[in-house]
């Protein structure tokens, strides 16, 4: 694989929750319209990581960012003061464990994050709404019932539609909080190969608890215990031949 173009980047990054120290100096790269995968065993700091992207964490006091990610091709850094995290939040977009569709309708729902940015033209909602709604594999399934509560479709559409939400405002990154753990096994099987045919249009950063999703949808795989990026690199390598026992003993199920 010849190397892909940098899209993010965390740079000696360090995050605390009040007193506790819970990123640790990390350095990685996010890849454009790539998929990588954010593994490790429970409280490593996953998610802490995945939610600095959007500046998620500013929404509790005590929370502490030291170091930058650098997002590109402007080189901005998401976490310097100066920057407005609500613009943040503009360029990437997050998927969280649970579906959480809005009370409103399927089209409602999609059309959100268009209205708050001010579009009012009904003509471009609809055709971005079915832009959405298809990228997110949804369309056939709900393009009859567009007015209908989000609330009564599966689990499984519900995720989907917030996907759809999530790529409605065309995001530059889309970060997934391990989007499959509330879904049954075909639910999962249609957001995973979502996931794969989406990175033809948006670079895709997603925490996953499970080894065997991580190996089936990324290119590109983080390996974190304990706050600290132990082993970064191509999915196959790490899954194959990764470079640290560490890496190799949670992925053979040694530990963890
Ligand atoms: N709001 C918080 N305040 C204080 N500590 C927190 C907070 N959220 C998480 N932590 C701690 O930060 C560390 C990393 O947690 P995080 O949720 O990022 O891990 P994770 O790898 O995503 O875990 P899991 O796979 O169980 O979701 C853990 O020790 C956790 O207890």
């Amino acid at each position: 694989m010849t190397t892909p173009t940098i899209k993010a980047e965390a740079k000696d990054l360090n995050f605390f929750y009040g007193g506790f120290h819970a990123l640790k100096g990390l350095n990685m790269p996010v890849y454009e319209k790539k998929v990588t995968a954010l593994i490790g065993p429970s409280g490593c700091g996953k998610s802490t990581f995945l939610r600095c992207f959007n500046r998620m964490h500013d929404l509790y006091p005590g929370n502490r960012y030291q170091g930058a990610i650098n997002f590109y091709p402007d080189q901005t850094n998401l976490l310097a003061e100066k920057v407005d995290p609500i613009e943040v939040r503009m360029r990437i977009s997050m998927v969280f464990q649970k579906p959480n569709p809005f009370p409103k309708s399927i089209y409602e729902n999609v059309a959100y994050g268009l209205r708050v940015r001010g579009e009012k033209k009904r003509t471009v909602i609809d055709d971005k709404v079915e832009e959405a709604l298809r990228g997110a594999a949804l369309w056939d399934e709900v393009k009859d019932r567009l007015d209908d509560l989000a609330f009564n479709l599966s689990g499984g559409q519900q995720q989907r539609l917030c996907i759809a939400r999530a790529l409605a405002t065309d995001p530059e990154l889309l970060l997934f909080d391990e989007p499959t753990s509330a879904l049954d096994p075909i639910a999962t099987a249609s957001i995973e190969e979502l996931v794969s045919e989406l990175k033809d249009k948006v670079t895709i950063l997603i925490v996953t608890h499970n080894m065997q999703q991580a190996a089936r949808v990324s290119d590109f795989t983080a390996y974190m215990y304990l706050g600290e990026l132990i082993e970064f690199g191509v999915t196959d390598e790490i899954f194959i031949k990764p470079k640290k026992k560490q890496t190799e003993d949670y992925i053979t199920g040694r530990f963890g």
